[in-house]
């Protein structure tokens, strides 16, 4: 599925380098995590090799890769569930979206402005929404698709004449 605007253009998963670099960037993450005072606690301790395979899936997904998380892992209802009432605190979240842009650092992804302007847009979007869903009787949306992230209004330059 192309996004609407999106026609012509590579999608981020690709231009990523596909399912190897959004895995590698996803275990310096949660390598990150595991060693992190704040976010440490939230996910027990240790971040099993389950949970890294499964967002890896999803962050393809997003990304405009296989379908996978929906086909397989559950879809928007299973990751909604698994933030409800985790009670994110403003600190985590921005901790969190600091070490996954750290992260594609180290995971050495494209470090195009325009690529890394789609990803930290997305990793705001979905850590405050994650935040919010996680509070203790939040309303939240209990089924929905799991988004498709595109380039939004800043492209990869492509000169007319080329
Ligand atoms: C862009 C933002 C985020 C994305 C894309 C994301 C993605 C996911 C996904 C896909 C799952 C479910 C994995 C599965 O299917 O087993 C999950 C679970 C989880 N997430 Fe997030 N998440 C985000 C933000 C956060 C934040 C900000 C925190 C905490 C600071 C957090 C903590 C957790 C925890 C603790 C689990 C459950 C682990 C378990 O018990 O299995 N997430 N996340």
């Amino acid at each position: 599925m192309t996004l609407p605007g999106e026609e012509g253009r590579p999608t981020l998963y690709d231009w990523a380098g596909g399912i190897e670099a959004l895995g590698r960037m996803i275990h310096v993450f949660y390598d990150r995590v595991e060693a992190d005072e704040l976010l440490s606690p939230v996910f027990g301790g240790a971040v099993t090799a389950e949970h890294r395979d499964h967002v890896i899936a999803w962050w393809s997904e997003v990304f405009g890769g296989p379908t996978r998380y929906t086909d397989e892992l559950g879809g928007y209802p299973h990751m909604v569930a698994k933030h409800r009432d985790l009670s994110i605190t403003a600190a985590q979240r921005h901790r969190f979206a600091a070490l996954m842009s750290l992260a594609a650092d180290d995971a050495g992804l494209p470090a195009d402005p325009e690529f890394r302007a789609a990803l930290v847009g997305y990793l705001e979007w979905g850590t405050r929404l994650a935040m919010a869903n996680s509070q203790p009787g939040a309303d939240v949306v209990p089924d929905a698709p799991v988004p498709r992230w595109g380039w939004g209004v800043a492209p990869p330059w492509i000169a007319e004449d080329s």
